[in-house]
């Protein structure tokens, strides 16, 4: 990574001010050793202004397209519709792009290579998920099978494509309903905003053909529940996670809390996991 500013800075530029990226913009601005938020783009600026004069060093607001210009590592945090948009002139430029919505990554693959060809890199953070080092290790050796199951309260999967497509009734639900069952990229089609999670774990171990998913709405639970089973030849291992839902109901907490462990990282001296 290269261009650090005059003070010897990383400078990060944040897509989409919603419920991950006003977070990630906060903690920036609140202090993050070596890393200094240097601009943000936004679909309605005039939405954002109030959030943004509230910043103790307000960035630029710039279309989407320029933070690459500003910016070391671009932070995109916007719906995967807009992904290609956000990554593609950044890695173009050399730079990097952490990507939240890697479930859109699958159809937009060609940006590693671009990343690869200009010196750009993209990042993918554990996200809403646990335990990407263990995987990440385990598919050094062979990994034999990646399982996870998801089960959402109903309001972190309306709207879902998958859903309406199949016009199913989730409102009335008074058990747990299995949605899905299939590959992760299959998955990622029918809940591009409810299992990033699932291509995480795919991207980090066996890919996304081979690692295999149960979609299931549950009115039951209150937390977005993620529970995944790895058969590796190093190792076997389970692991789960509960998260809270924050103001958007589809994406968990955690989110943006491990995009800033990603972001501390980046400058740290001391580095704890792969
Ligand atoms: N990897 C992971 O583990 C996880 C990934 N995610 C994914 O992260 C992404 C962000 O999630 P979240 O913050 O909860 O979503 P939100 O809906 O809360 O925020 C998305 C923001 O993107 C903005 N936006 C939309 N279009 C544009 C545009 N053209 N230019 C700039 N900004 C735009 C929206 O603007 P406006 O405010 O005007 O609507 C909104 O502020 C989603 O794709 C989600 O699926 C979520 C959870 C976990
Ligand atoms: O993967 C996602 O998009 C969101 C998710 O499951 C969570 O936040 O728990």
């Amino acid at each position: 990574m290269t261009g650090l500013n005059a003070s010897g800075e990383l400078r990060v530029a944040i897509a989409g001010l919603g419920s991950i990226g006003t977070k990630i913009a906060t903690a920036l601005d609140q202090g993050v050793e070596g890393l200094t938020l240097s601009a943000v783009a936004v679909r309605d600026p005039a939405k954002h202004q109030a959030f943004i004069n509230s910043l103790r060093r307000p960035p630029k607001i710039l279309p989407i397209d320029q933070l690459g210009e500003v910016a070391d590592i671009v932070v995109e945090c916007a719906p995967s519709s807009q992904l290609r948009a956000i990554v593609e002139p950044a890695v173009r430029r050399g730079k990097s792009a952490v990507v939240v919505s890697v479930g859109g990554l699958l159809d937009n693959f060609d940006l590693v290579d671009l990343a690869r060809t200009n010196g750009g890199r993209i990042l993918v953070p554990t996200g809403a998920l646990i335990g990407l080092d263990a995987v990440n290790a385990a598919a050094v050796g062979t990994i034999h099978s990646v399982k996870m199951v998801t089960r959402k309260p109903i309001d972190g999967l309306k709207g879902a494509p998958f859903i309406v497509q199949n016009k199913i009734d989730i409102d009335n639900l008074r058990e747990p309903l299995k949605l899905f069952e299939g590959s992760a990229r299959e998955a990622a089609k029918g809940f591009p905003a409810n299992v990033n999670v699932a291509v995480a774990l795919s991207l980090a171990g066996i890919g996304p053909d081979r690692t295999q998913i149960q979609v299931w709405a549950d009115p039951t639970v209150t937390r977005n529940v993620h529970r995944i089973e790895v058969e590796a030849d190093s190792a076997r291992f389970s692991m789960g996670i509960e998260n809270v839902p924050s103001e958007n109901p589809k994406t968990g907490l955690i989110t943006a809390l491990s995009v800033i462990a990603l972001l501390r990282k980046q400058r740290a001296t001391l580095c704890v996991g792969t």
